[in-house]
């Protein structure tokens, strides 16, 4: 029986989503289209009545950003938002920075596949003389995480990613929704990815065929396990949702459609 609505949100389209870089760690801010669509998410949340209690976002400004503009697009600006480092994207390691369409020329479009969706499977990590490196690793939001700088992943699969939300899940979010507060995740296709994995109990094989559009709340009905017992709904109009998330599997084509 559905007992709790959670609610999960990719970001709206950043800069880098437009250029087709893998972004992941770099702090790249929301694109004009990606303003837009965080603003209209949280219109229609609004127009079918939703409210939340408390919103989780990564320490990336395109999560924290989507959840200001659901938020005001809501009138609820006071709703606490909390952030946390455990909600970031997957770490993609050396990949960062790199065009997909380019990667896909390169190394083939079935490895750039396994690079994205795979849940085992970790990307070369980022060494030191990687142009983003000094970017990420010397940023002052990652100073004051429950780990030390040092311990901070230089790669990710997947299942690494769900490995450090999920203590997060367990310790902050599940006691929150416990106590009947409606929790609306602004994070990142990946991070929220990994959770439904969890939620949804997905098969390692059949997560990779999950992908989620910018910008589109993924409504979740979980019973008092947390476990979900209905199919995940996509709101919005759904011939819109196909589309976009067409475009974002394209994204790891040679030539991507426009
Ligand atoms: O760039 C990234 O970090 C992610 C999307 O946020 O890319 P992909 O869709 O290839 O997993």
């Amino acid at each position: 029986m559905s007992k709790y609505k959670l609610f999960l949100l990719r970001h709206g389209e950043g800069a880098w989503n437009k250029e087709n870089r893998f972004c992941s760690w770099v702090d790249q801010k929301l694109s004009e289209d990606g303003l837009k669509e965080a603003q209209d998410c949280g219109r229609l949340l609004k127009e079918q009545g939703y409210k939340f209690d408390l919103v989780f976002t990564s320490l990336l400004s395109r999560s924290i950003q989507t959840a200001w503009l659901v938020l005001e697009a809501m009138g609820h600006e006071w709703v606490p938002v909390i952030k946390s480092w455990r909600l970031n994207e997957r770490h993609y390691g050396s990949l960062i920075g790199l065009n997909r369409a380019e990667m896909a020329k390169e190394h083939g479009e079935e490895q750039v596949k396994v690079w994205r969706r795979s849940y085992n499977v970790t990307p070369p990590p980022i060494e030191e003389s990687h142009p983003y490196f000094l970017e990420i690793y010397n940023d002052r939001r990652y100073t004051s995480c429950d780990v030390p700088k040092e311990n901070l992943p230089r790669a990710e699969s997947l299942k690494e990613v769900l490995d450090r939300l999920l203590p997060y899940w367990d310790s902050t979010v599940v006691p929150e929704i416990k106590q009947g507060r409606t929790v609306l995740i602004s994070a990142h296709g990946n991070s929220c990815r990994a959770l439904l994995k969890h939620l949804e109990g997905i098969s390692d094989k059949d997560i990779a065929s999950v992908t989620l559009p910018t910008g589109i709340p993924v409504l979740l009905e979980l019973d008092e396990n947390l476990k979900a017992v209905k199919p995940r709904q996509l709101l919005g109009d759904q011939v819109k949702i196909q589309a976009a998330i067409k475009k974002v599997e394209d994204q790891g084509k040679a030539i991507p459609s426009t």
